[in-house]
């Protein structure tokens, strides 16, 4: 319930802290976007993932495709298109990302809760390059010892968000749900996983 009406559709924030995250709209054209959401949601081995919530484990409200390095599992080969906009993020983060994991928001219906990308998989203090294709919806971020800090952002269709590093120990993220209407919407974060050998 939390989720639906914390602040809901926020609007876009007016500063955000550029120390900790950038966000770039049209990085790619709308003909070009159009076409890559509609091949992402076709041809990606989407599946929905249980998690942990307390002592149940429940379905994630969303559908998700892991790409590259991972940690249990065997990884998926790139596809053209990955790599194609992992090119073209990578001078943007100053990284080189070895995964991406796509998230697949059907309807407003579905999200990602309050959380933050754990440091212990990804390496202390990690760079996400985040790319969004489809429905606009905003992104929240709150400061973990201080929710009273808080940012939107929409994020729209073709649209580049950097997650700066310490922007993940110190704050944490969210897409909520939404009572209005909302269409499809993909969103790639490449990522750097680390394997713990
Ligand atoms: O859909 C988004 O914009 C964010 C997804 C996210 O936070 C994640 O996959 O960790
Ligand atoms: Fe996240």
């Amino acid at each position: 319930m939390e989720q639906l009406c914390f602040f809901p559709e926020a609007g876009q924030s007016k500063s955000l802290p550029k120390e900790m995250l950038e966000y770039t709209p049209g990085l790619f054209r709308k003909e070009e976007s159009d076409y890559l959401l509609e091949k992402f949601i076709s041809e990606s081995p989407w599946k929905q993932r249980l998690q942990k919530m307390w002592d149940k484990e429940v379905l994630t409200p969303r559908l998700t495709a892991w790409y590259g390095e991972r940690m249990e599992e065997e990884p998926i080969p790139w596809t053209p298109e990955l790599l194609m906009i992992k090119a073209k993020v990578e001078p943007l983060a100053g990284v080189e990302f070895n995964s991406v994991l796509l998230n697949y928001y059907r309807d407003g219906n579905d999200s990602v809760a309050w959380h933050s990308d754990k440091v212990n998989v990804l390496g202390k203090r990690p760079v996400i390059a985040s790319v969004s294709f489809g429905q606009v919806r905003s992104f929240d971020i709150r400061n973990k010892g201080d929710h009273g800090e808080h940012y939107s952002v929409r994020l729209e269709h073709g649209s580049f968000l950097l997650m700066k590093a310490g922007l993940q120990e110190a704050f944490e993220h969210r897409i909520a749900k939404s009572v209005k209407p909302m269409k499809a919407r993909v969103n790639l974060t490449f990522r750097v996983v680390k394997h713990a050998y």
